[in-house]
């Protein structure tokens, strides 16, 4: 038996996890005892007039990177906006070239560090793109990174096939434009007209060769994104290439309705996506599909606070029916790995109320990455992954609106201890 929290006080509750990591019992100290009589616990914390909270799930981060963006931001406070930055060269094309000179052991070493910052902040489950590559070898560069992070970290991860985060800068300059070759050459069109060798003078055709990979089990891709966005991805390409990703068995979580109206919300409830990010200048329209979809709205009030956008219209979405979480959406962009500062940003900006904002940030989370039969809240039979806060108020995690390391006591995963506060 692992971790068990026992309550001092007679009212209060415990949880029981078993060897396997998983929860074994629920309930008042007085109904564990009795559920679990005889057996040993390898541990126990005396949780006595703190909060125990489910594991935090990061529903979308851009973990796997090199070479900061610190520059560009004097730029966008000066008035730049992320589209001119982009169109420059900068942006994503920056952190693209980074990491095409990046060996594997680079980007694994920083996005291992990156995981465990997020683990000391209460996040247990992280949602990790790649997107940094745009093309096979980087793309599964990346991918390989966080392949190995699955296998020897502590963080649960949910891996997003992402290489349609941006049009390659040298496609894009080539052709002064959205070049339909790269939308041929990611999706599987260009495989089907031009067979297994899938080899053009831009490179080789990825989504082919990664499905390969993870048919050997060398890689395993959970879900597929695009950035469907004006100048970037249209609404057409992002449908094209999402569809063979769906054929591949990957979750569709895409970018949407972020910088201008593209009907991503609407083209969700068509595809049936598991996700939607972003959606600043989401549609009613797209508000109506996702909902009859049950797509969830993953909002990121992060980048619509650095970048000075429109916030999302949370509230709306909750009253029609969509189920709303939260993600982080780090990147050399938004820096931001916390999800308490995240939490609080919804509250205040997004006018989540706090159990909006916890719901937000644990259960639909893990909806959002088809977790949620196995995370996301504290259930028996789910993994036995908390947050144990050092307050009687479990509100005071989003209330505070920094140094949450003097609020968080313990994180446990799969009831273990991955962090202790010092
Ligand atoms: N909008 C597209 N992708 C990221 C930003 C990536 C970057 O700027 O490096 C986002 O979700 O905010
Ligand atoms: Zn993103």
């Amino acid at each position: 038996m692992w971790p068990c929290w026992r309550e001092k006080k007679e009212k209060e509750w415990g949880w029981a996890v078993d060897g396997d990591g998983k929860i074994e019992a629920v309930g008042l100290d007085s109904e564990i005892d009795a559920a679990l009589q005889g057996c040993t616990f390898d541990h126990v914390i005396d949780a006595s007039g703190q909060c125990v909270i489910p594991g935090l799930v990061d529903a979308h981060t851009h973990p796997v990177w090199e070479g900061d963006r610190v520059h560009e931001f004097a730029m966008k406070l000066a008035g730049a906006t992320y589209m001119e930055v982009h169109a420059k060269g900068g942006g994503i094309h920056y952190t693209v070239d980074c990491v095409r000179r990046a060996s594997l052991d680079q980007l694994y070493t920083s996005l291992d560090r990156r995981l465990t910052a997020m683990l000391t902040t209460g996040t247990t489950v992280v949602e990790a793109k790649s997107g940094y590559g745009l093309d096979l070898e980087n793309e599964t560069k990346m991918l390989r990174a966080i392949e190995r992070a699955k296998r020897e970290h502590a963080m649960t991860i949910s891996s997003t096939y992402c290489g349609a985060h941006a049009i390659p800068k040298l496609v894009h300059f080539m052709r002064f434009g959205i070049d339909p070759d790269y939308i041929e050459l990611i999706s599987m069109e260009y495989h089907r007209k031009h067979g297994r060798g899938c080899n053009s003078r831009r490179g080789k055709c990825p989504d082919p060769a990664l499905r390969e990979l993870c048919a050997t089990g060398e890689l395993s891709i959970d879900n597929i994104d695009v950035f469907c966005e004006k100048g970037v991805f249209d609404t057409d390409a992002s449908r094209r290439i999402l569809s063979t990703g769906k054929d591949a068995g990957w979750k569709l979580n895409f970018h949407g309705d972020e910088l201008f109206p593209m009907n991503s919300g609407e083209l969700a409830g068509e595809l049936g996506a598991h996700a939607v990010s972003h959606l600043e200048n989401v549609s009613v329209a797209g508000i109506e599909a996702m909902a009859t979809a049950n797509t969830v709205a993953v909002l990121l009030p992060t980048t619509a606070y650095i970048l000075r956008l429109q916030h999302p219209p949370a509230r709306q979405m909750i009253e029609r029916g969509v189920a709303v979480a939260l993600g982080s959406d780090f990147n050399p962009n938004a820096y931001c790995m916390s999800m308490p500062l995240v939490m609080h940003l919804a509250c205040v900006n997004l006018h989540l109320t706090m159990s909006e904002a916890l719901a937000a940030a644990t259960i639909n989370a893990a909806a959002s990455l088809g977790l949620s039969e196995s995370h996301g809240s504290l259930e028996i039979g789910k993994n036995g992954d908390m947050v144990i806060i050092n307050s009687a108020r479990w509100e005071h995690l989003v209330y505070q609106l920094g140094c949450h390391n003097q609020l968080i006591k313990y994180v446990i995963k799969e009831g273990k201890i991955v962090h202790r506060q010092q």
